[in-house]
C-alpha cells in the first residue's frame, strides 16, 4: 500500500522533520538524491554523465533550488548544465552553486528554444507543492517543444502545472518520464489524469512521519488485494460464505442483470439469489445454472444496475433500508435514494456523472477534485461510496481519508463493466466484508484482472477471468 497526503499535510509533516533536527539540511539531501536519479537516467540513456546537455528548468521557489544543486553537483561530474530561469527570481543559493561549479545560467527561454533538441535530459525544477495548476503562456510553450523533441523531463517533487491535491490537470503541465517525490507521495500520484504526467515515481525518504492528524489517501497494490481477499475456509458453508440477493436490470436492460450475477457468483458468492426480468432469467438459467429464483435468506442485496425507468424504485430501496441488510445501490437505483440517512454499511456505486447528479452539481466539477466530491457524496447521504471511473476512490460518511484501488487499464470503461463490479462489491459485502472494504476490494479485482490481459474483453468475459484471477492471487498470499 501507498499513502499519499494532501499538501497542507505535506507541508506540516516537513516542519515537523525540521524541528526534530534542525541542522539537516533537507535541500541538499533531496538534491542529492534527485542528481542521482539524473545521473542514472543519463547513463541508462547515453553511458554516463560526462559530457551530457543538462538543460533546468527553474521557478522561483525551493523546486527550483532543489533542481539548481542537483545541477550543480551534476556539473562537478563533468555534465554540461545550462539553467534557464523561466517564472519570477530563482533560488540564490542554488544559482550560486551552479555556477560555482561550472553550470551556464541564459536568460530566458528564448535563448534555449532554438535548439532543445540538443539536450539529453530536462529537469523541471519549476514549481513544486508550492505551484498552482496551469502554468504561464511562455513556459507552456517551452514545455510542449520539450515534448515535441521528445526530451526526456525528469519533474522535481511532481510534474509542475498538475493539480497535487486534486489529480486535476486543468491546464498546460509538465508531461514527465520520471518523477523524483520528496518525503511523501502527493494524492496527483495516484489521480488521473495527473498520474499519467508524473511517469516513473521515485519516492526519496525524508524521515517524515505521519501523525493522527493527517489526511491519508491510501493507494492498494496487489500484495495488498491477495491479502485482503476473503478466501473461504474450511469452516465455510455456503450461506457462511454469503448469500448475494441481485435486484437488477429490467425488461429494457436485461443484460445488466446478467452481468451483475456473473459478477457476483465468480467472484465467489456462496450463492446468488435473482430477482430480475424474466428475459435475463432465461439466459441466467443456461448460462450459470447454480443461480436460484426462490425468494430466501440473503445477506447482502444489489439494487439499480439496468433498473431503467423504475417506478417502485424508491419504495424497494425504502424496504432494504428497513431490512438493515448491507446494500450496493448502482446506476439507475442511485436516483431513488431517500434524501440522506443512509447507513455506512451501504455501498453507493456512482460514475461521475451520477455522482454529480447526487451532488447537485456539474460533472466537470466532480472531475475537478474526485476525492473531494466523494467525500461530499459520503457525507451527504450517509454511505460509502465507490466513485468510479479511471481512478476509483472510496470515501466513507465523516471521515477525510480515503481508499483507492490498485490502478487499472482503460479497456475497463465499456457499457457493463460498472454492473459486473456491482456485482463483485456485492459478494464481498454478503462475506461480511465492511463497505470500504468491499468496494476498494472489487474494484481493485476487475482492474488487475483486466491488467493481466493485453486488450479489450467483453464485462461478462472479464467476469468469469476474475475467478482465476483470485485463484492465482490464493496462491501468491501469504498464510494467515
Ligand atoms: N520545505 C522543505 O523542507 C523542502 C522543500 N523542498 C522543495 O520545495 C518545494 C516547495 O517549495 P516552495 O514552497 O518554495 O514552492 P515552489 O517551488 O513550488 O514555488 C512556489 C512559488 O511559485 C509561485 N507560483 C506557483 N504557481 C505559479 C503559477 N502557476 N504561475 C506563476 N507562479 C506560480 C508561487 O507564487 C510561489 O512563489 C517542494 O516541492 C520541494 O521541491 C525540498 O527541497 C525538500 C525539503
Ligand atoms: N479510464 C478508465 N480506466 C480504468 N477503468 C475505468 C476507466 N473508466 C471507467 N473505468 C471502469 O469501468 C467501469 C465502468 O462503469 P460504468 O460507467 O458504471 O459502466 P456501466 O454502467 O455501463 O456498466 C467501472 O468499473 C470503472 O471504474
Ligand atoms: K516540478
Amino acid at each position: 500500500m501507498l499513502t499519499a497526503y494532501p499538501v497542507h499535510d505535506i507541508r506540516r509533516l516537513e516542519e515537523a522533520a525540521i524541528a526534530a533536527d534542525p541542522r539537516r539540511d533537507l535541500m541538499q539531501y533531496a538534491a542529492g538524491a534527485l542528481a542521482s536519479v539524473i545521473a542514472d537516467e543519463l547513463v541508462e540513456g547515453r553511458g554516463r554523465v560526462y559530457g551530457a546537455q543538462l538543460l533546468i528548468l527553474v521557478g522561483p521557489g525551493n523546486n527550483g533550488g532543489d533542481a539548481l544543486f542537483a545541477g550543480a553537483r551534476l556539473a562537478r561530474r563533468g555534465a554540461s548544465v545550462t539553467a534557464v530561469p523561466l517564472v519570477g527570481a530563482p533560488h540564490r543559493a542554488g544559482m550560486d552553486a551552479l555556477v560555482h561549479a561550472g553550470g551556464r545560467v541564459v536568460g530566458g527561454a528564448a535563448d534555449v528554444e532554438a535548439d532543445l533538441g540538443r539536450y539529453d535530459l530536462a529537469v523541471d525544477g519549476i514549481f513544486g507543492i508550492g505551484g498552482r495548476p496551469g502554468l504561464p503562456d511562455r513556459v507552456a510553450g517551452l514545455v510542449s517543444l520539450l515534448d515535441h523533441h521528445a526530451v526526456p523531463v525528469i519533474a522535481v517533487d511532481l510534474p509542475s502545472g498538475v493539480d497535487a491535491d486534486t489529480g486535476a490537470v486543468p491546464g498546460a503541465a509538465v508531461r514527465a518520464t520520471t518523477t523524483v517525490s520528496f518525503g511523501a507521495s502527493k494524492p496527483s500520484e495516484f489521480i488521473q489524469p495527473a498520474r499519467d504526467h508524473a511517469g516513473r515515481v521515485v519516492r526519496v525518504d525524508l524521515g517524515f512521519e505521519a501523525d493522527q492528524a493527517v489526511t491519508e489517501l491510501q493507494q492498494l497494490d496487489v500484495d495488498d488485494l491477495a491479502a485482503w481477499w476473503p478466501y473461504p475456509g474450511a469452516k465455510n458453508d455456503k450461506y457462511s460464505r454469503g448469500v448475494v440477493g441481485i435486484d437488477a436490470g429490467s425488461t429494457q436492460y436485461p443484460g445488466a442483470g446478467i452481468l451483475a450475477t456473473h459478477g457476483a457468483v465468480y467472484a465467489g458468492a456462496g450463492m446468488v439469489r435473482f430477482h430480475g426480468s424474466d428475459e435475463a432469467r432465461r439466459v441466467l438459467t443456461a448460462d450459470l445454472p447454480n443461480v436460484v429464483y426462490a425468494d430466501g435468506r440473503v445477506q447482502a442485496r444489489l439494487y439499480g444496475s439496468g433498473w431503467g425507468e423504475r417506478e417502485d424504485g424508491a419504495e424497494v430501496i425504502a424496504k432494504g433500508l428497513a431490512d438493515g441488510l448491507p446494500a450496493v445501490v448502482d446506476a439507475d437505483g442511485l436516483r431513488h435514494l431517500p434524501d440522506g440517512g443512509l447507513e455506512p454499511s451501504w455501498l453507493l456505486t456512482p460514475h461521475a456523472g451520477e455522482l454529480a447528479r447526487l451532488l447537485d452539481c456539474e460533472r466537470s466539477e466532480v472531475e475537478a477534485d474526485p476525492v473531494g466530491a466523494a467525500h461530499r457524496g459520503a457525507d451527504r447521504t450517509g454511505a460509502t461510496v465507490l466513485l468510479k471511473g479511471a481512478t476509483q476512490i472510496v470515501a466513507q460518511p465523516g471521515r477525510r481519508s480515503v481508499l483507492i484501488a490498485v490502478p487499472g487499464p482503460a479497456w475497463t470503461a465499456q457499457a457493463g463493466s460498472g454492473d459486473v463490479l456491482a456485482g463483485i462489491c456485492t459478494t464481498l459485502l454478503a462475506a461480511g466484508l465492511p463497505a470500504p472494504r468491499a468496494a476498494v476490494l472489487a474494484a481493485s479485482l476487475q482492474a488487475v484482472t483486466a491488467a493481466a490481459l493485453p486488450g479489450p474483453v467483453p464485462p461478462h468475459e472479464l467476469a468469469r477471468e476474475a475467478a482465476r484471477t483470485l485463484g492465482r492471487l490464493q496462491q501468491s498470499a501469504a498464510p494467515r
